[in-house]
């Protein structure tokens, strides 16, 4: 038995819970998974963005001779790339994050799956062999999600001995695929068929929605999804029905009667938390219908002492958030009398694939149904001097404001750099800067792709400063 002041089961954005603040309690960390350090690491936002950046280059040499510059792309190399980002970053990342924990005699690091079997006591099946009983203060569940992969592919995967792939899995396939399919319409099935796509694989999805990333603002859904039937066979409206094996490759049959002929199935449906295998009903930890770990605002769970964050808990799964949340639940184990809460507000998030995508806030349909006097903006790159300089004609920058406050709402950029363009809108929002303040208190350097927020928010037409409704500020 194990006794410690804190157990936190996870080594994602969990590890990060050992802070200077909390330097005199004891802690164990405990991780089950192959790999020490969680998702975003090892197969998640990191060496996906590895990937990306990777794809951007090939995609710019392929894209040059629109603008005057002849090149070729001779091939990406697959296996060069993929050693490069894993044996030679990420895993020796991992391996370093898991030797220094073990070698901190400060705490335990407990390698294996943990299970409740009461109120804050804990058993680790060991990945060696063997089980550890830890009983804790306080528990920190901090376990994450997982690919979650629909019944009917799995059944058929089986039964014609075929491996699925998710992207835990497929950036570190043996070879670069020559075709492949995507199930799914969201984050990952973007990112990934950018990725392959621009690597070379002819990439099919199938998404069960009529659009790809339906949850964007409407604008950035039509440009996104026209956008990707230029690049890939995309194909909505269907799901995988069966699959079948053959000497040639893989035959998936869709709902829409179609047939796509593949050399690996990549499933992206979705990621569900992984909180089903805890014994989370021994120690008295309630959960949502979709498993996530209910948590007050300031991550406590309905368990005396028990804590979660990140994708076991939170409403969003994302990195930025998790970081948050962690932050968060560290600095109330450090100071019980002084609780910090969650800001779940305007939670920005941006995807990787090609053109880029950024959003923050509310959309302009979700604006119009919360009673928002909605005015809206869209703001063409192309029609900014840096967006013309690059012969842009479908990226945009939309801004979704409340006329009678003159604040932002929401911002959703469909474009070249849109992760980062994005900012200036998140900031707005998080200060609660007025539309005014923001467009002119500052310089916006010229000829800069900035401009292209800037000339959005300057076409909001807002009621004047003095007309504007002031609230309170939400601290
Ligand atoms: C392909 C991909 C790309 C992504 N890209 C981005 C991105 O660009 N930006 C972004 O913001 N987010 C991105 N995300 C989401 C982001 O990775 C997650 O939101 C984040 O990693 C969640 O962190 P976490 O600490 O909650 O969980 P994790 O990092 O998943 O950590 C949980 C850990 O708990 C361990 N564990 C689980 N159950 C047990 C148990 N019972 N006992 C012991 N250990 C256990 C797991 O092995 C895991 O190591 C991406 C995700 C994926 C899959
Ligand atoms: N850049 C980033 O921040 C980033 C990148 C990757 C992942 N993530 C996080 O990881 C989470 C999981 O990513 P994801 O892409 O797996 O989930 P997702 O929720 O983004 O998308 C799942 C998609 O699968 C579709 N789907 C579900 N069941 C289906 C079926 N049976 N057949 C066909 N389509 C089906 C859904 O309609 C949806 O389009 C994301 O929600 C996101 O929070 C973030």
């Amino acid at each position: 038995m194990i006794d410690v002041d804190i157990a936190v089961i996870g080594s994602g954005s969990g590890n990060s819970l050992v802070t200077d603040e909390l330097a005199d309690r004891r802690f164990a960390i405990i991780e089950g998974g192959d790999v020490f350090g969680g998702t975003c690491l090892n197969v998640g936002c990191i060496p996906t963005k590895m990937y990306v950046h990777v794809a951007e280059v090939a995609t710019m040499v392929r894209e040059g001779g629109r603008l005057g510059v002849d090149a070729t792309l001779d091939r990406v190399r697959f296996t060069d790339v993929r050693d490069r980002v894993f044996a030679g970053r990420i895993d020796q990342i991992a391996a370093a994050g898991e030797v220094y924990r073990r070698d901190d005699e400060s705490l335990e690091l407990l390698r294996g799956h943990a299970r409740f079997t009461g109120p804050r006591t804990l058993r680790v099946d060991l990945r060696d062999g063997g089980t550890e009983e830890v009983r804790a203060g306080q528990v920190v569940i901090a376990t994450g999600s997982r690919a979650s992969i629909p019944e009917e592919i799995a059944v058929a995967a089986r039964r014609e001995g075929i491996t699925l792939h998710t992207s835990d899995t497929v950036m570190r396939l043996p070879e670069q695929p020559a075709r492949m399919l995507v199930v799914g319409g969201g984050f990952i099935a973007a990112e990934m068929a950018h990725i392959f796509s621009a690597f070379g694989t002819r990439v099919t999805i199938a998404a069960r929605g009529g659009a790809l990333l339906r949850h964007l603002d409407d604008e950035l859904v039509e440009v996104f999804t026209a956008r990707a039937r230029e690049q890939w066979d995309v194909r909505t409206s269907t799901t995988v029905t069966d699959l079948h094996r053959d000497e040639g490759g893989i035959t998936a049959t869709l709902s829409d009667g179609s047939h796509a002929e593949v050399d690996v199935v990549l499933v992206a449906t979705g990621r569900a938390p992984s909180t089903s295998d805890l014994g989370l009903d021994v120690a008295g930890v309630d959960v949502h219908e979709d498993g996530r770990v209910v948590v007050d605002a300031h991550g406590r769970t309905t368990a005396d002492g028990v804590w979660s964050l990140g994708d076991a808990s939170s409403p969003f799964q994302l990195k930025h958030v998790a970081n948050h949340e962690a932050r968060v639940v560290a600095h109330n184990l450090a100071h019980p009398q002084d609780l910090q809460a969650f800001d779940h507000g305007s939670v920005p998030e941006a995807v990787f694939t090609h053109p880029q995508i950024a959003t923050v806030g509310l959309t302009e349909s979700q604006a119009v149904a919360a009673g928002v006097d909605v005015v809206t903006k869209v703001q063409k790159y192309g029609d900014t001097a840096y967006g013309w300089a690059m012969e842009d004609t479908t990226s945009v920058c939309k801004v979704v404001a409340d006329r009678r406050t003159g604040r932002l709402v929401g911002g959703h950029l469909v474009g070249p750099e849109a992760s980062t363009l994005v900012q200036p809108l998140i900031q707005m929002m998080a200060f609660d800067q007025p539309v005014s303040q923001m467009v002119r208190g500052q310089y916006w350097i010229h000829p800069a792709l900035t401009e292209v927020v800037e000339n959005a928010l300057l076409g909001l037409d807002l009621n004047p400063v003095e007309d504007h409704i002031e609230y309170p500020h939400p601290d």
